[in-house]
C-alpha cells in the first residue's frame, strides 16, 4: 500500500497580514517565512531547519506544544505524527496570543490543531496555579469554544479524553475540559453548580446552552478570566449577507439582524462588550477611532475557523462586528489555498485534484426516476481501474464532464403531478409529506447495500423528519441509526476507530441532518450519501457534507441521490420544473468536481 503523508496532500497555506500590521510582533511571528508579496503578506511559509525533527519534517514540539502532550499524542492518535501546514500556522498563532481567521479545506486538522493549542495552554495554566489540588478554588475557565451542535462538542471532549488517558500525571479530566449543551437529563442549574465548583480550563458549548448559562448566572463564566474564545464552524454560527444582495434587501436584512442577532453574535457581543446600537452603524465604526476602545488590550484572543469562511462574513467580523481591535496588529489570517502556489494558472483539473479531498474522494450522483429506476448522472466518467485507485491522479484525470443536452432542454411532455407525498411502508408506517420522494430512500438503501463495507452517513436536508427516515430505512433492512455521538457507546464506537477493520456483515448507516454533521470526524466512514441538492448555500453545504470522508488520505465516496427532473410546487404555489441533476452538474463544474459512475448502476 502506498505510504500516505499528510504534508504531501495539503496545499500550502497563505498567511495574510494586512499592511499596518508589519509591526515588530508580527515580524517576529513570521520571521521564518521566506516569501512575501509586495504589501508584506507572507505567501509562502517555510519554517527554519531547526523546526524539523530527525526525519526532516516539522514537529509539534517545535511549534511550542508541551513535551508531555507531544509524547502521548502519537499513542493516542497513531496517525498524527506531524502537524499539517494549517496546524503549523494555527498552533503557533494561538500560542503567540494572536487573533486568527482560519479558512481551509475540511479535514485539514483545523479543530484538532485548535484543541492541541488550547490543551497546551490549559497545562501551562495548571502549572502556574501550582497544581489543581492545592488551589482548585482559584481555577477558572480560560478558553471558551463555541460549536454549532452538541456532537461536535463531544468530539472535542473525546479527543481530550484520549490524550488524557495516556498522560501519566494529569489533573482530573473535568478540571481540563467540560461541555455545556442543552440536555434534559442534566438541567441547567445543576450544570451551573458543577461548573462553579469544578471549573474546567476549557469550556466547550453550543450557543443556546452557553447563552442560557450566561443569562442564568454570570459568575459561572467570568469573561475577564477568558484568554481565548474560539468559534468553530463560524459561517454556520454567525450570519452574513451575500455580496450581490441589493441595497434595500441588505438594509432590511441588517435591521432584522439588529432585532434578532444569532445566539453566537449575542455571546460575542457580551464578551467583547459590544453595544448593539453602536456596532451596527457603519459610519461610526469606520470613522470613530474610539469605537473599538472597549476592545481592550487584554481582551481574549479570538479564533474563528471554517472550511467555508467567505469574504462577506470575513468582512463583517473584521470591519463591522467590533469583536476585533481596529488595529489589526494582532491578527493572523490563514487561508488554505486550493492549489499549490507553484501553479500560477491552475486548470480545472488542478483545482479538482487539490480540492474536496483531491483524488482521495470519488463523487457520484444517482438520479432516481418516478418509476424508481436508478441511473448514474449523465456525463459521469467510468470508475478508475482498481490498480489505479491509490495513484494520486487516477480518479479525476482525463475525464471531462459534459452537461447532457437533454438534461438542459425544456420538457416535452407533462408529468404526473400527483407524485407520492403519501406512501405506505409495510402495513402500519406512513411517511407523510417527506421533503423528498420515498423512492429516493429506496435508492439510498440499494446503493448502501451494494457498496458500503462498514459505516456510512446519510445527510438529510435540515428540516427533514429524521426519525421517520430512520424508521423507513430500517423497514428496508438497513441498520440505520440516528447520528448521536452524545451517547457514550456511540462516542467510543464511531469516533475511535483509526485502523481499518474488515467489512461488516451488517454495515451501519448513520443518519443526520445538514445541521448536525458539521465538523464531525468519523474515522471508519467510507461513504456519505446526500439526499437531494442542498437548497441553502448548496456549494458550501456540499463541501461540508462531502468533507466527512477523504480526511487525512482515508479516501471515500460521496453519493448524491437526486430525483429526476419533475414538476413541483414553487413557493408561490405554482407548479414549475425542478431539475436537480442539471443543477448539480453546474455545481460540479463550478467546483471542478468530476462525477464518476457508481459501478452497480447504469
Ligand atoms: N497532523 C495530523 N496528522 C494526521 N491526522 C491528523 C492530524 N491532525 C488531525 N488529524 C486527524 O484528523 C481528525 C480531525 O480533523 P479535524 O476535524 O481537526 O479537521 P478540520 O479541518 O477541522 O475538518 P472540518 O473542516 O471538517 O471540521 C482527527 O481525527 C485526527 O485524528
Amino acid at each position: 500500500m502506498r505510504h500516505f503523508s499528510p504534508s504531501t496532500v495539503f496545499a500550502r497555506c497563505s498567511v495574510y497580514i494586512s499592511a499596518p500590521s508589519r509591526s515588530r510582533s508580527c515580524r517576529s511571528y513570521v520571521r521564518d517565512a521566506t516569501k512575501c508579496d509586495t504589501v508584506g503578506r507572507v505567501i509562502i511559509y517555510e519554517p527554519p531547519d531547526s523546526y524539523a525533527g530527525s526525519d526532516g519534517r516539522i514537529t509539534f514540539d517545535h511549534l511550542g506544544i508541551r513535551a508531555e502532550i507531544v509524547k502521548v499524542l502519537n499513542e493516542a492518535f497513531p496517525s498524527v505524527k506531524h502537524p499539517t501546514t494549517t496546524q503549523q500556522l494555527l498552533i503557533r498563532a494561538i500560542l503567540s496570543n494572536k487573533d486568527v481567521l482560519l479558512k481551509d479545506h475540511t479535514g485539514t486538522g483545523k479543530s484538532f490543531g485548535i484543541l492541541l493549542a488550547l490543551l497546551n495552554n490549559a497545562f501551562k495554566a495548571s502549572i502556574h496555579d501550582g497544581g489543581s489540588k492545592s488551589k482548585s478554588k482559584s481555577k477558572s475557565i480560560t478558553s471558551l469554544v463555541i460549536v454549532p451542535h452538541r456532537d461536535l462538542a463531544y468530539q472535542f471532549i473525546h479527543w481530550v479524553e484520549r490524550i488524557h488517558s495516556y498522560l501519566p500525571r494529569a489533573d482530573p479530566i473535568a478540571s481540563i475540559v467540560q461541555a455545556v449543551v442543552r440536555n434534559a437529563a442534566d438541567p441547567l442549574p445543576e450544570q451551573i453548580l458543577h461548573l462553579k465548583e469544578h471549573p474546567p480550563r476549557i469550556l466547550i458549548g453550543t450557543p443556546p446552552a452557553l447563552l442560557d448559562l450566561i443569562q442564568e448566572d454570570a459568575s459561572a463564566l467570568i469573561f475577564d478570566k477568558l484568554s481565548t474564545v474560539v468559534v468553530d464552524e463560524v459561517d454556520y454560527l454567525v450570519e452574513s449577507f451575500p455580496r450581490n444582495m441589493d441595497k434595500y434587501a441588505r438594509l432590511k436584512a441588517r435591521r432584522q439582524l439588529l432585532k434578532h442577532p444569532s445566539l453566537t453574535r449575542q455571546i460575542l457581543n457580551k464578551i467583547y462588550c459590544i453595544n448593539k446600537s453602536v456596532s451596527n452603524k457603519k459610519s461610526q465604526t469606520d470613522s470613530d477611532p474610539s469605537f473599538h476602545s472597549n476592545v481592550g488590550l487584554d481582551r481574549p484572543q479570538l479564533i474563528m475557523a471554517s472550511a467555508t469562511f467567505r469574504v462577506p462574513l470575513r468582512h463583517f467580523v473584521l470591519v463591522r462586528s467590533g469583536w476585533f481591535p481596529k488595529s489589526r496588529d494582532n491578527l493572523i489570517r490563514i487561508m488554505g489555498s486550493s492549489v499549490p502556489d507553484n501553479l500560477v494558472k491552475p486548470s480545472t483539473e488542478d483545482v479538482a485534484r487539490h480540492s474536496l479531498g483531491g483524488s482521495f474522494i470519488q463523487h457520484h450522483a444517482l438520479v432516481v426516476s418516478e418509476d424508481g429506476s436508478i441511473k448514474n448522472i449523465t456525463g459521469a466518467a467510468d470508475p478508475p481501474q482498481p490498480e489505479d485507485t491509490m495513484s494520486s491522479d487516477s480518479s479525476i484525470s482525463g475525464h471531462t464532464i459534459t452537461v447532457n443536452a437533454t438534461a438542459l432542454s425544456p420538457p416535452d411532455s407533462g408529468i404526473n403531478e400527483d407524485h407520492m407525498d403519501f406512501e405506505s411502508i409495510g402495513d402500519d408506517i406512513v411517511v407523510e409529506s417527506l421533503p423528498f420522494k420515498y423512492n429516493m430512500l429506496e435508492a439510498v438503501s440499494e446503493a448502501f447495500a451494494l457498496d458500503v463495507p462498514r459505516l456510512a452517513l446519510l445527510v438529510l436536508p435540515a428540516s427533514a423528519p429524521l426519525r421517520r427516515v430512520v424508521t423507513a430505512l430500517c423497514e428496508f433492512g438497513v441498520d440505520a441509526r440516528n447520528l448521536d455521538i452524545f451517547q457514550e457507546e456511540a462516542r467510543s464506537g464511531y469516533l475511535s476507530q483509526e485502523t481499518s477493520r474488515p467489512p461488516s456483515d451488517n454495515p451501519t448507516l448513520l443518519v443526520g441532518t445538514l445541521a448536525s454533521i458539521r465538523g464531525l470526524d468519523l474515522p471508519e466512514l467510507t461513504h456519505v450519501f446526500i439526499l437531494g441538492l442542498p437548497e441553502d448555500r448548496p456549494v458550501d453545504t456540499y463541501l461540508h457534507a462531502a468533507g466527512r470522508v477523504g480526511r487525512f488520505g482515508r479516501g471515500g465516496k460521496v453519493i448524491s441521490v437526486l430525483s429526476a427532473r419533475h414538476k413541483s410546487k414553487t413557493n408561490k404555489g405554482k407548479f414549475g420544473w425542478k431539475d436537480e441533476p442539471q443543477k448539480i452538474q453546474r455545481m460540479f463544474q463550478m467546483m471542478g468536481v468530476k462525477p464518476i459512475k457508481l459501478s452497480h448502476f447504469l
